[in-house]
């Protein structure tokens, strides 16, 4: 099962609408992976002793995991969070994020400088690679809780946009760490 994903319109009305063309623009799996956004969808009524989800922590090295519940009831400086997770942004790390209950939205620039809306629900766990321009919205229900997780010690740093020009460290194939230059133009992206 996949993750639902289309580009948004230009409006600037609320932000917790779903901004769909009409008709929709769906953006595939596919074409979300090759902007480096990977997706898996698991048991969120079963986190806590999950096999699955010990599985990918392991293969991917996130050591690292906490809970943040987004309500105005539960998170402090609820208004403040969520209008700078809304700010464009990108991280030096991969943002993972894995649904627990409720539902939101990600947004991911593609590389035509385009908005894909990536509607996460319960049980969806979603990677955004380092250097992505990205935001983050609850949607019309208000709530979500969240798992974040990270490999090693979490950098909760955002760089908001223009951020185009850093060292950035990225993990090949090997596991082991290069560091290489972002440019937002290079083919990896
Ligand atoms: C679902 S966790 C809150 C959003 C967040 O941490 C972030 O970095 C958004 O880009
Ligand atoms: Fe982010």
């Amino acid at each position: 099962m996949g993750v639902e994903a289309w580009y948004m319109d230009n409006s600037d009305e609320d932000q917790r609408q779903p901004h769909r063309f009409s008709p929709n623009q769906p953006v595939s799996l596919d074409q979300l992976q090759k902007l480096g956004v990977f997706h898996w969808k698991l048991n969120a009524d079963i986190y806590e002793l999950d096999p699955q989800l010990e599985q990918i922590r392991k293969d991917q090295g996130y050591s690292y995991m906490d809970i943040i519940s987004i309500h105005k009831d539960t998170l402090p400086n609820y208004e403040e969070k969520l209008k700078m997770f809304f700010e464009e942004h990108l991280h030096l790390d991969d943002e993972i994020r894995y649904i627990l209950d409720g539902q939101a939205y990600f947004d991911v620039r593609d590389k035509e400088d385009r908005w894909i809306r990536i509607a996460m629900k319960k049980g969806d766990l979603i990677t955004l690679p380092a250097g992505i321009y990205h935001r983050f919205t609850l949607d019309e229900t208000n709530y979500t809780k969240a798992m974040r997780l990270f490999v090693g010690e979490p950098v909760w740093k955002a760089y908001n946009r223009p951020a185009d020009d850093f060292d950035i460290l990225l993990r090949d194939d090997s596991s082991s760490y290069m560091v290489v230059r972002l440019k937002r133009t290079l083919s990896w992206r």
